[in-house]
């Protein structure tokens, strides 16, 4: 059985559209990746899916009782930790990478069968990229828990993920990332800026695409 499934989900608020009509599914074990341009609605998808946004249309199935871990993208310390501003700027700077990996190691202690990253790349250099990345295959391995990922990082994408989902305001498309790499439709959806590094999508694209943007609406299907 799948983990979680939703059929035609939309996601309004205040009424303009970041996601439209978006069906998506993942089962136990696998490793998915989000990707598409900023704006797209990649964060918005990936905390619809792990149940901290309720969609405005569409039902969002989850496996009963299943386990949820979340690293957002941005994390936030509260300000009644007990720790001075010294330490807090010193343990951000000193320990980027590793921060994100204790911030990981506690999303696993719950056990999660579900692990929701967002940009869990984010201020990794190419070694700690590397690292996490061999890090995330050996939690998934270790526990069978699916992994559902956003991420512009081209190694994790390529690497660590098993199944990418091309997002632009609608699943534009989604497979295997080295089936999907080489793919020319993509670079006209990430721009040619990137030759290519993020052109991931090789399915056909059945609408075109309304360029993505911060505050633009997506295409609503
Ligand atoms: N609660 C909200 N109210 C209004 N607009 C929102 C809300 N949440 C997200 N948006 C808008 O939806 C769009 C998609 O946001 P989202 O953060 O999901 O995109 P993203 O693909 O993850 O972007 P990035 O790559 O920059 O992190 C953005 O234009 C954002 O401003």
């Amino acid at each position: 059985m799948s983990l979680f499934e939703i059929r035609n989900a939309s996601v309004r608020p205040g009424g303009a559209t970041v996601l439209g009509n978006v069906s998506a599914q993942m089962t136990a074990g696998e490793i998915v990746t989000i990707v598409g341009p900023n704006g797209s609605g990649k964060s918005t998808l990936l905390r619809v899916l792990i149940g901290s946004l309720r969609p405005t249309r569409g039902p969002v199935i989850r496996r009963r009782g299943l386990r949820i871990g979340y690293v957002p993208q941005h994390l936030r310390i509260a300000p009644t930790l007990p720790m001075t501003v010294a330490r807090l700027l010193r343990l951000r700077r000193s320990v980027g990478g590793q921060f994100r990996r204790v911030i990981l190691a506690r999303a696993l202690l719950a056990q999660p069968r579900l692990l929701g990253l967002d940009e869990p790349a984010q201020g990794l250099d190419q070694p700690g990229t590397a690292a996490f990345q061999k890090q995330i295959g050996e939690v998934r391995d270790r526990t069978g828990c699916g992994i559902l990922m956003v991420s512009h990082d081209r190694h994790m994408v390529m690497s660590a993920s098993e199944r990418v989902l091309c997002l632009n305001g609608h699943i534009c498309c989604q497979g295997a990332p080295q089936k999907v790499a080489s793919a020319p439709d993509c670079r006209a959806l990430f721009g040619a800026g990137t030759q290519g590094t993020m052109a991931l999508c090789t399915h056909h694209h059945d609408r075109t695409h309304a360029p993505a943007g911060p505050g633009q609406k997506a295409a609503d299907q």
